[in-house]
């Protein structure tokens, strides 16, 4: 946590990453708000904030706003999967363990990947059955798409989030804003287990032959986000 606040609202932000753009990415929003907003965020890896999942409550925090990617067939980035795992499990309890906090996602990806988006779309459901309230509709980053659209839509769903927490309205008890299926609801669904990989997987599976001529292309992106990279962060 740090800064002054403009608002009441706290802010746990969670983040997953394979080649470190996400990261990036997060931490340049994070910094964004702290610096501009005036907001008080904390930002942990996904396996981090798994490990102190039980804190995350209305007690700690009231907002939870996730940054991820997804790798292989639509799986969790490595330092994701036990977060992925625990948001499973949250969801199956009954009694909704995330009740009281409010939640939105902003996902990375690309459409050369037929399970474009399959991370940050589970995410979204998990957190909404497990009893958040989604405050902002998921906004799905398409690495296809051309530089200024890119940052456009980042900058939108960033400036969003400030906005809400600029909101003095207490829209905690209210209905989310739309359904976890908006923009787009296809999933291939994962069984982790609690070591955040999925069952029978080894870690080092990631997706095949197929993805090969994509790399490079991924890999120019990420060294590009990282040249972004604020000297502070
Ligand atoms: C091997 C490989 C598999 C990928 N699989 C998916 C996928 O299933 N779905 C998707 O939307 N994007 C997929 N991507 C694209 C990444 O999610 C995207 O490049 C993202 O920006 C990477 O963020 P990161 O550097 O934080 O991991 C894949 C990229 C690579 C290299």
């Amino acid at each position: 946590m740090c800064g002054p606040m403009n608002s009441n609202k706290r802010i746990l932000a969670v983040y997953g990453t394979e080649m470190g753009s996400t990261k990036v990415e997060a931490k340049k929003i994070v910094g964004s708000w702290e610096e501009k907003e005036n907001l008080a965020v904390e930002l942990l890896e996904g396996n981090e904030a798994a490990d102190v999942f039980d804190t995350i409550t209305p007690k700690k925090y009231d907002l939870l706003v996730v940054f991820t990617s997804s790798y292989g067939d639509g799986d969790a980035p490595s330092g994701y999967g036990k977060f992925l795992y625990k948001i499973y499990e949250a969801a199956k309890e009954g009694n909704k363990p995330l009740s009281g906090l409010e939640h939105s996602v902003l996902g990375f990806g690309s459409t050369a990947y037929e399970t474009f988006q399959n991370i940050p779309r589970l995410t979204d459901r998990l957190l909404g059955h497990s009893g958040s309230r989604r405050f902002l509709k998921r906004t799905e980053i398409d690495e296809m798409d051309d530089f200024e659209e890119i940052e456009g839509n980042i900058r939108a769903w960033r400036e969003s989030v400030a906005k809400h927490c600029a909101e003095a309205k207490d829209t905690v008890s209210t209905p989310s804003v739309c359904e976890w299926t908006e923009p787009k609801s296809d999933v291939y669904e994962k069984t982790l287990g609690a070591d955040g990989y999925e069952v029978g997987a080894r870690p080092s599976q990631m997706g095949g032959l197929a993805f090969v001529p994509i790399i490079g292309a991924v890999a120019a992106f990420a060294y590009y986000r990282f040249y972004q990279e604020p000297e502070s962060t």
